[in-house]
């Protein structure tokens, strides 16, 4: 059937086909077929269910763009126009109450990215706000990444002239304005309806390249065109369990000129997720102080039974990642795409060593913000394990670093540990409720507490910065003890055992 048909649908006709094998959803007045479909929906067949012979336009596109379905299904399972007169569900337009929300402040009011969560939590959905802060069980790794960073000291250097400073950097051959971006995150429409495509405009704005993710609200497609072409941007790649489907996004992201990508390696299953800040009181919390931070820790969760444990339990998108993934699918995808490969998601030298064995571009240093393993240690700590025991690598390879990323100092910090770039998860999510704009702001900010620091540290361009600035006692402690004799570690070789399956 082509677009050009308009083949009726009545109300009545669409409650007939609500079973598995026979199954209509209307989304934004279009009848779609999903017949066959619920169990490959990676938000879970459940929700698929639910809707067939019925309008989903509502639940749809709180977390999808309108074009999604046409651009998943093409014509072929578009069946016409549900009556006008039939049709239950809201105009198009203005179906996602949070464009720019009344209980805003206005963005020039924002002047930390802490401000942006009490200033953005009354806008967001509960939904949203329990998605965007979970983080894995106790939520000690979350915890530890946003302290960490208070205890690397600095050790400035006086009367070096630092009128001038100049805060931009080389990464992949390209120019970045500044070395920070955002991180690559799911669903984005949950917080603003021009969702990722509001990151990648601000991003592209802000002079660095946007990390498009594969599970966004926004296809690729969508988010490559409202780039323009040929403007830079990276991919985020969970490899699909279903090989052809993988080949397709890879072959995607090749097409669309991805510049890099990222496999996502820290989350083969997915993690246990009990409470989002251990009670809706602090999920509206704008401080971040250690006394309430602490009463989101072991023991502290929502009682049993209650409706936040429910609303919090893991969604069930894993059905797509592939826990099999191995150091040779990674070269598989460098080979496939000839694209700059990076690991996202590495957690000890070794892997570091593994990665740059087998010839990736460029590693990310990263626990997904504390809601992969939890226990496992912050980014920078691995940053520092990797200067102690293979600095080489730092050398060889683009690093990246997030996780707990909210001042300019910490970026300073990652920078003069070796870090080509930071990523920001979170902050940038809760300036997203304002959309394009607040998440420029949110960069902006970082931008200005960057330059400062680096002024107030002696130092005018990122290439002077080193880790003499730093004194790292405080972490050098915490370091595994491998560490003290670098020989001790393993060569990557007794931990490389690929099993190719491609
Ligand atoms: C061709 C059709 C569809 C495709 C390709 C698709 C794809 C996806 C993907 C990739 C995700 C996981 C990432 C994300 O959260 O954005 C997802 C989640 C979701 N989808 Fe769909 N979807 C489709 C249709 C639908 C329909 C018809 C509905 C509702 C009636 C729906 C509701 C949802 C919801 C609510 C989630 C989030 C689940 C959660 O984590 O809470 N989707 N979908
Ligand atoms: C709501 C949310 C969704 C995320 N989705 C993804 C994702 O789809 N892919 C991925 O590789 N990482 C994902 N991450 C992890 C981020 O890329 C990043 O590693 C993390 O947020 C950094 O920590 P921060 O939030 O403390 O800055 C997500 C993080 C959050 C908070």
């Amino acid at each position: 059937m082509s677009l050009t048909t308009k083949r009726r649908v009545a109300v009545h006709e669409l409650k007939k086909h609500a079973t598995g094998e026979d199954g209509w959803i209307a989304l934004n007045g279009t009848v779609w077929d999903f017949s066959d479909f619920a169990a490959q929906h990676p938000g879970g067949a459940e929700l698929i269910v639910q809707h067939l012979g019925k309008d989903g336009s509502e639940v749809y596109n709180e977390i999808h763009s309108p074009a999604l379905v046409q651009r998943h299904f093409g014509e072929q399972r578009r069946i016409g126009e549900l009556e006008a007169s039939d049709s239950p569900m809201p105009a198009k337009e203005g179906l996602n109450k949070r464009q720019q929300h009344p209980s805003l402040p206005p963005l020039e009011s924002i002047t930390s990215l802490h401000q942006f969560e009490a200033a953005a939590s009354p806008a967001l959905t509960r939904k949203a706000l329990l998605y965007l802060s979970g983080a894995t069980e106790d939520g000690i790794t979350e915890r530890e990444n946003r302290k960490v960073y208070s205890r690397v000291m600095f050790r400035p250097r006086l009367l070096q002239g630092v009128g001038s400073v100049n805060t931009s950097t080389q990464f992949l051959g390209l120019t970045l304005s500044c070395p920070i971006m955002v991180a690559p995150t799911s669903s984005n429409r949950l917080f603003h309806r021009d969702g990722e495509v509001a990151i990648a405009r601000a991003s592209q704005r802000f002079g660095v390249p946007p990390i498009a993710p594969t599970m966004g609200s926004f296809s690729l497609a969508e988010i490559s065109e409202a780039l323009g072409s040929g403007r830079p941007f990276f991919f985020q790649l969970y490899a699909n369990r279903d090989r052809s489907e993988l080949t397709r996004t890879l072959d995607e992201a090749r097409r669309l000129g991805a510049r890099a990508i990222m496999v996502t390696s820290d989350s083969p299953v997915l993690s246990k997720r009990e409470s989002a800040k251990g009670s809706s009181t602090l999920i509206l919390s704008s401080s971040d102080n250690e006394s309430e931070v602490k009463t989101s820790g072991p023991g502290s969760g929502p009682p049993l039974g209650s409706e936040l444990v429910r609303q919090v339990a893991p969604p069930p998108v894993n059905n797509v990642i592939d826990p099999d993934l191995n150091w040779a699918d990674i070269q598989w995808i460098a080979r496939h795409t000839g694209l700059p490969v990076f690991v996202k998601g590495i957690q000890r030298a070794e892997d570091a060593k593994i990665a740059a064995e087998i010839g990736c571009a460029g590693i990310y240093l990263s626990n997904h913000g504390g809601r992969a393993l939890d226990t496992t240690p912050p980014a920078i700590l691995v940053l520092l394990e990797i200067q102690k025991t293979c600095p080489e690598i730092l050398t060889k390879m683009e690093v990246i670093v997030d996780g707990g990323v909210r001042r300019g100092t910490d970026v300073l910090k990652a920078i003069c540990l070796g870090a080509r770039a930071v990523c920001v998860g979170r902050p940038c999510l809760y300036a997203l409720a304002y959309g394009e704009n607040g998440v420029l702001r949110a960069l902006a900010i970082l931008k200005e507490e960057l330059t400062i620091a680096m002024q107030l540290l002696g130092i005018t361009s990122l290439d002077q910065a080193n880790p003499g600035f730093l004194n790292t006692s405080r972490l050098e402690k915490l370091l595994p003890s491998m560490t003290l004799d670098s020989s001790d570690i393993m060569s990557p070789r007794l931990y490389f055992q690929p099993t190719p399956k491609l």
